[in-house]
């Protein structure tokens, strides 16, 4: 109406015309504006009263951030990644001196509160609930690339994939699995010996990167890669813009809305991104489905015996891409949605476990007694044989179980989790109480967290042994350590762990990578790290990495 106003002035070119209707045109605008400021100011104030009212803490009291008319503190969050993260983890200190006893603490994102968790004991609230499990509103800015898949998705449709997905990483694929990790994991032993015959100083994101990725693509999917042989693997690096792309419009609100977003050249960049991640993974899956068809054209009703004959256990549990082709067919899910959850898998199935491991090398090169003590213990278990682990080396090797237990203690490799809040929640700690509004974001840190000095004795030190007999990390109250988050929308791959422990004594696919690629490193190399690891800047994107990688100086053992 306005606008078609506005271009009619022009047509008639009646300049009395035009002033008259310019300034009606004009108030027009100049009141929504006004009316909408006034609404964001209305709604903002108010829920600040209700903020503090249910006794969560706010940051600005002038020291640490600002709040300001409109905006709230969107505007003081530092756009450096490490700078930002920092500042985060700054709050929480500042709001626990204030108040030792707070659980939670907030921001305001325009009128939207985002709260944050100060101590395990307000992550347990959270995470314990089957009612608030909705994801927050930063996981829509992952569904360009993810969709609506087990990660970001919610309510009937997460717990229709989530039953769908729970068994697919079943018991008789264990064994196939173990050879995939172990075949990947010595080929990046290989790489790294050809490398170090050229170059003293190793920086080991790439190899490490590229060793989880290729046994995601084959345990997952079924296929063979060479991705390994591929420094610059445009699949690989068009992940890592999507996270840098993905992180600046996380704290930039103004890009939210697609259309600004789309319109933005990083949003270009990004949309490039995603078209070549996408026909990667549609590529794997159109090949396997083809294959599943044509299969069952030629067999016919012995098509379901042959085809699954090998992956099947007697109760027709299936490994991950199989089971999503046969649920397609039964009609359960379709084409679009397997590209979601493959797309899930990739991305939550390979980064997650590399960026563990690269905190676990820095940590073994920086910590010689570390080093000494799990080169005994892969000597005692494998001698000076080049065999593959089996699970049964891999549950001896109890002292790389509490290295990475550590690891993943001090550098989480999902750091913040959050969730949006549907309804209220009312939570007790004693004789106080504190009242989440619905509407707002929860952010649980949970790097922070794991090193909370009430559960932590000498939480920034990095110490193995706390997972020992005896030591402080067994008896720990079991909500200030959660690498895997807690409750309903926990990872898969800890659940996972629970079925197949009915078989398998050991059983997580995470762990499994992790404990066969460093197992292997160690059995044949030895390495010191060049940098200390409280001076390496964390940098926080969806993924907790170290900037800049991690450099070692890497030695052959035999050589
Ligand atoms: C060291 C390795 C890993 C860590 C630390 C980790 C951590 C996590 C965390 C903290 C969450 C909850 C995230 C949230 O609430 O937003 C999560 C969810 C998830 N993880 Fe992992 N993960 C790891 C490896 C894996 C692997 C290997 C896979 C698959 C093969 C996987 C698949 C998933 C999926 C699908 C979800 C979403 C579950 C749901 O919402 O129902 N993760 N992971």
């Amino acid at each position: 109406m306005i606008f078609s106003s506005f271009f009619d002035i022009f047509e008639q070119k009646s300049f009395f015309f035009l002033d008259s209707e310019l300034i009606k045109f004009s108030s027009t605008v100049v009141i929504l504006i006004c009316s909408f400021i006034l609404y964001l100011h209305h709604k903002k104030t108010k829920i600040e009263r209700e903020l503090v009212a249910g006794n969560i803490l706010t940051v600005d009291d002038g020291s640490i951030q600002r709040n300001f008319p409109i905006f709230g503190h969107a505007l003081s969050f530092d756009f450096d990644p490490v700078a930002f993260f920092r500042q985060l983890n700054d709050f929480v200190d500042h709001l626990k001196q204030k108040d030792p006893g707070a659980l939670y603490g907030y921001h305001l994102l325009g009128p939207k509160p985002s709260l944050f968790v100060l101590s395990p004991e307000g992550a347990e609230a959270i995470l314990k609930s089957t009612v608030h499990i909705r994801k927050g509103l930063f996981y829509k800015l992952f569904q360009d690339w993810l969709g609506t898949g087990l990660l970001t998705s919610h309510g009937k449709k997460w717990k229709t994939r989530r039953r769908l997905l729970t068994p697919a990483f079943h018991k008789t694929v264990l064994a196939d699995f173990v050879e995939v990790m172990n075949e990947k994991a010595a080929k990046m032993v290989d790489i790294l010996k050809e490398k170090i015959k050229t170059e003293k100083k190793i920086n080991m994101h790439w190899p490490i990167t590229l060793c989880a990725l290729d046994i995601i693509i084959q345990t997952a999917m079924g296929a063979e890669s060479d991705i390994q042989f591929e420094e610059n693997n445009s699949y690989a690096q068009a992940i890592f813009d999507w996270m840098e792309l993905t992180q600046i419009r996380h704290k930039s609100i103004w890009y939210w809305p697609d259309l600004i977003w789309n319109l933005s050249p990083i949003g270009r960049r990004q949309k490039k991104n995603v078209t070549k991640m996408h026909s990667f993974t549609k590529k794997i899956i159109w090949e396997r489905w083809n294959h599943f068809r044509e299969l069952k054209e030629e067999l016919g009703d012995d098509f379901e015996a042959t085809y699954f004959a090998e992956k099947c256990d007697s109760r027709g549990r299936m490994a991950f891409l199989d089971t999503l082709l046969k649920s397609l067919d039964r009609g359960e899910i379709d084409l679009e949605g397997i590209r979601e959850e493959v797309d899930t898998f990739m991305f939550e199935g390979h980064d997650t476990t590399a960026a563990a491991l690269l905190w676990a090398v820095q940590e073994i090169g920086e910590n010689w007694e570390v080093m000494k003590k799990l080169h005994e213990e892969v000597e005692l278990v494998f001698g000076d044989s080049d065999r593959p682990a089996t699970t049964g080396d891999l549950d001896k090797l109890t002292f790389l179980e509490a290295v990475m237990k550590e690891t993943l203690r001090k550098f989480p490799s999902v750091t913040m989790f959050s969730r949006e809040f549907d309804s209220d929640l009312l939570v007790e700690k004693g004789e106080r109480r504190f009242k989440i509004p619905a509407g707002a974001i929860v952010t649980i840190n949970c790097y922070k967290l794991h090193r909370d000095e009430t559960h932590w004795k000498e939480p920034e030190k990095f110490d193995p042994s706390r997972w020992l007999d005896g030591g402080s990390g067994e008896t720990r109250y079991a909500y200030s350590y959660f690498p895997f988050s807690a409750g309903p929308r926990n990872c898969i791959g800890q659940r996972i762990r629970a079925i197949i422990s009915i078989y398998f004594e050991f059983f997580q696919f995470a762990n499994l990578t992790n404990k066969i690629i460093l197992s292997h490193l160690l059995r044949n190399f030895t390495w010191k790290s060049t940098r200390k690891t409280n001076e390496i800047p964390v940098l926080a994107e969806i993924i907790t990495r170290p900037k800049g990688g991690i450099d070692i100086i890497l030695e052959e053992k035999h050589a």
